[in-house]
């Protein structure tokens, strides 16, 4: 059990507005990139408990079982076209009756035909189906011709039953991304309800006074831009964000809202520098956090850290992503920490990095990755422009994030351009 935040001596000094010393050192070793984006992953552990839900509210939770099909599909023999089924060659006596969708039809004898739907199940011993444009009924004789050119083959215009899959095949493996095509798949198939994993609780704490939630900037104040940009951003890549709200510029405050909080993950912007309010590394320390990482060797978001908390009181392991203030440095710490960190939690999969070959030489960064905003054109990956660390303007344009390593990327090479996060 670990000491509440009340029981361990503050080092703030009582107004809680002064630098806490040594943190957010901007000297200290900062972490490889790639190496920062696989630590965040593996230090999700497993992944969080299986549950079961019901379709709708399994979208955006990764499967925790494979999709296997509770049938075949097609699950009978079924009709491609509107028109008549037919059995053996024409022409054919057709019958006065008719099989819609969603009908069980009886035996076809031979050399009969029967209209039938689009969807509807073939008869047993029907050879094929004539369209309904092929089809003409002789005057005086009544028999239905084919018009169409020549034989028609068995087979014609009926999906058979199995073509797709046949019952107990895997569709989809563990891992996968429960999206709205997967649901649909998923009711195809057959399911009411799926096996997924939990997924984790977050929640965001926007830290800074300077911030307005509404209006115009105004009187040296900005606009809050995190909060209404992450939030759905982190829905979309698994989390259930319970909560989001802003904690002011002082240690105690926010020390008791980590501590308050029962999130998996809490993610907070702000504060991870060490300007004169700057506290995330304080409060962390006085919390008893174990920071995995502390400051990142990519440009924007090098302050970015990530934080182990003492485990919740049902044991319950629980993290910390500290984004930093500036946008789109924070956007950087989203997608190098927060999402895998949030997709191992989940237990979807990773998909293979997608890379692309820049339309352009990438701008780099001398010592450090870049993440870059770009847009990919028919001539490959093009750099933005408004790209500085406090901006969005580019990213709003943006298809992804372009890694750029220190090397840079020459027009023509190729680069990894991470997705952004979908919206949820
Ligand atoms: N002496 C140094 N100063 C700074 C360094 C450094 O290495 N040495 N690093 C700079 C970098 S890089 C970044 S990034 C920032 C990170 O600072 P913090 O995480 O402590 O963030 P704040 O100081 O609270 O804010 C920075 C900036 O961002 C604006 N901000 C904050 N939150 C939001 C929000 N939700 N929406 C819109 N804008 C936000 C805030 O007003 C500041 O302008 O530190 C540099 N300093
Ligand atoms: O890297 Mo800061 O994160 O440039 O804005």
């Amino acid at each position: 059990m670990s000491p509440s935040p009340t029981e361990r001596t503050s080092t703030s000094p009582g107004n809680g507005r002064t630098a806490p010393p040594g943190c957010g050192d901007p000297a200290r070793p900062a972490l490889a990139w790639e190496r920062a984006r696989d630590l965040a992953r593996d230090s999700a552990g497993p992944p969080l408990p299986a549950v079961t839900r019901d379709l709708p509210d399994a979208l955006g939770h990764a499967l925790a079982a494979p999709l296997r099909a509770l049938t075949d599909l097609p699950p009978f023999d079924t009709s491609a076209m509107d028109g008549w089924a037919v059995a053996g060659p024409g022409p054919w006596r057709p019958r006065d009756d008719g099989v819609l969708a969603g009908e069980e039809p009886g035996p076809l004898g031979p050399g009969t035909a029967v209209r039938i739907a689009t969807g509807a199940p073939v008869p047993a011993g029907a050879s094929a189906v004539l369209r309904r444009e092929h089809g003409e009924i002789e005057e005086g004789t009544g028999l239905l011709l084919d018009r169409s050119e020549g034989q028609i083959a068995p087979g014609r215009d009926v999906r058979p039953r199995g073509q797709e899959c046949r019952a107990d095949d895997v569709l989809l493996p563990v891992g996968t991304t429960v999206t709205a095509r997967v649901l649909g798949l998923a009711a195809a198939a057959g399911y009411d309800r799926l096996a997924v994993h939990r997924r984790p609780v977050v929640e965001l704490l926007v830290l800074g006074d300077e911030l307005l939630e509404s209006g115009v900037p105004r009187h040296g104040r900005v606009r809050d831009a995190l909060g209404p940009l992450l939030a759905p951003w982190l829905r979309g890549c698994g989390a259930e964000v319970t909560g989001r709200r802003r904690v002011p510029d002082d240690l105690a405050l926010l020390r008791a809202a980590v501590w308050d909080s029962t999130a998996d993950v809490v993610v907070t912007t702000g504060s991870t520098a060490a300007g004169p309010v700057d506290f995330l590394h304080a409060a962390l320390a006085e919390l008893g956090a174990r920071l995995l990482v502390d400051s990142v060797a990519v440009r924007p978001g090098h302050p970015m850290l990530l934080a182990e908390l003492p485990p919740a009181a049902d044991g319950r392991p629980r993290h910390l992503v500290g984004l930093p203030g500036n946008p789109l440095a924070a956007v950087a710490g989203t997608v190098t920490l927060a999402v895998p960190l949030l997709r191992g939690l989940g237990g979807h999969r990773d998909p293979e990095p997608p890379r692309t070959v820049a339309a352009a030489a990438l701008p780099r960064h001398p010592r450090d990755t870049r993440l870059l905003p770009v847009r990919r054109t028919e001539q490959g990956a093009e750099p933005l422009p408004f790209d500085g660390p406090a901006m969005l303007r580019g990213l709003a344009c943006a298809d992804g994030l372009a890694v750029v390593p220190p090397g840079g990327v020459a027009a023509g090479a190729t680069v990894e351009v991470i997705d952004l996060p979908p919206d949820g």
